[in-house]
């Protein structure tokens, strides 16, 4: 492999250009090709960005020999397609989220890939965020303790477009499958594999979800409660918590710069409920002993202090995920540690669940 790695980009939408810029962060990172069903279109692309070659059709792309890596941007539905013709043609790939429509699908590529010993992963750029390292780095460092929930949330007003992306069944549309794949990954990143699901969807009126709540069951009696929304606004933060404290993961928590920990000490109380091991701190304060119960963990959370970190991204943040799969090219693994294949198929594990009980609940129409 050449020092530098050249990309094509499939699709010449808005994130195929999003990427791109993302990529010229990296100096090792060239753009050798765009490709999309319309000529014109992947043309428009190259021109914008400078890229020597459009072409316009899928085949012509990954059949390109100035290509190393196939970044995947196409609608949800053609993933599984795409991704197949790159294997196929013999190139490794980055995919857009989510992987695929099921688990099904993402089990058939993943398969492929490795029968045929190529790089294949999905693009969850939000795992690959400085930030999000350091936040498993305090994890993994038992700095909250034992990990025990998570609560996260992501959402934003999209304008209702029947024939867009977002609101077509057809393109593999719906919240699940845009936002969703975010929190679930998140979930299974820091809480482990997924034991069981309950969810709760509203309908838009094209026939996607567009507003979903799920409670995940991580083993070890670890839990998740997580929710998106195509049509309003939410925090998009998340929270951590841990039995010595928590970390709040700041807005936008898919692409952070800030975390805020908070140390938390056990409560023990006393035989007459009081507070136990506080009650010398208790006894200095001029409050009466009913109030102090109930502020004690206020005080613990003082006591435990507050730290913020501030870990910076630079460039738009596309690019972190670009390097993995370099870096992971170059090293001849074919799946990177961070997001392997079974860590997709897993997220796609649940959506596939939620979607199934969605059902068997009959809390939807
Ligand atoms: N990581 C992130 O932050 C984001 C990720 N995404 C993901 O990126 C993907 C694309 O989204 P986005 O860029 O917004 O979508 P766009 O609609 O802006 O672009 C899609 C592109 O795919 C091409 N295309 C559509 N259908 C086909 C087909 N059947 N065969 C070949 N090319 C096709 C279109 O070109 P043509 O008109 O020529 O067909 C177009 O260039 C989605 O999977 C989405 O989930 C999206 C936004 C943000
Ligand atoms: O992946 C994504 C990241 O966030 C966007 C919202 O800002 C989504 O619409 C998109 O699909």
């Amino acid at each position: 492999m050449a020092d530098t790695v050249r990309w094509g980009i499939l699709g010449a939408g808005s994130m195929a250009e999003a990427f791109a810029r993302g990529l010229a962060e990296l100096p090792d990172a060239v753009v050798s090709a765009v490709g999309s069903r319309s000529l014109d279109r992947a043309k428009g692309l190259a021109e914008r960005l400078r890229i020597p070659k459009a072409v316009g059709s899928v085949e012509e792309l990954v059949a390109s020999p100035e290509v190393d890596l196939v970044y995947v941007s196409t609608p949800n539905h053609v993933h599984r397609e795409h991704m197949v013709l790159a294997l196929g043609s013999g190139k490794p790939v980055l995919c857009e989220k989510p992987f695929a429509l099921n688990a099904g699908e993402a089990r058939e590529v993943a398969e492929l890939a490795r029968s045929a010993g190529l790089f294949c992963m999905e693009a969850m750029w939000s795992r690959f965020i400085p930030c999000m390292a350091r936040l498993r780095e305090l994890v993994r460092g038992g700095t909250i303790g034992e990990v025990q929930m998570l609560s996260a949330q992501m959402g934003y007003p999209f304008e209702y477009r029947p024939g867009g992306r977002l609101w077509d069944p057809g393109q593999g549309g719906g919240v699940l499958l845009d936002l969703g794949v975010y929190l679930v990954s998140m979930a299974l990143d820091l809480l482990g594999p997924v034991e069981g699901v309950v969810g709760f969807a509203s309908m838009a009126e094209s026939g996607v979800d567009d507003r979903v709540g799920l409670v995940l069951r991580h083993s070890g009696g670890r839990l998740s409660n997580l929710s998106a929304s195509l049509t309003g606004a939410t925090g998009n933060d998340a929270v951590l918590s841990g039995s010595g404290g928590l970390i709040r993961v700041a807005e936008p928590f898919y692409r952070p710069e800030r975390l805020t920990v908070r140390s938390v000490s056990p409560i023990s109380p006393g035989a007459d409920g009081s507070g136990g091991g506080r009650l010398a701190l208790l006894k200095g304060m001029p409050v009466v002993r009913s109030v102090a119960r109930r502020i004690d963990p206020l005080i613990d959370l003082a006591r435990g202090g507050r730290r913020d970190l501030v870990v910076p991204l630079s460039g738009n943040g596309y690019q972190y995920q670009a390097a993995e799969a370099m870096r992971c090219l170059r090293a001849g693994e074919t799946e990177s540690p961070v997001m392997p294949l079974d860590e997709s198929i897993a997220i796609l594990d649940v959506l596939d669940e939620v979607r199934r009980r969605w059902g068997d609940l009959g809390s939807n129409p």
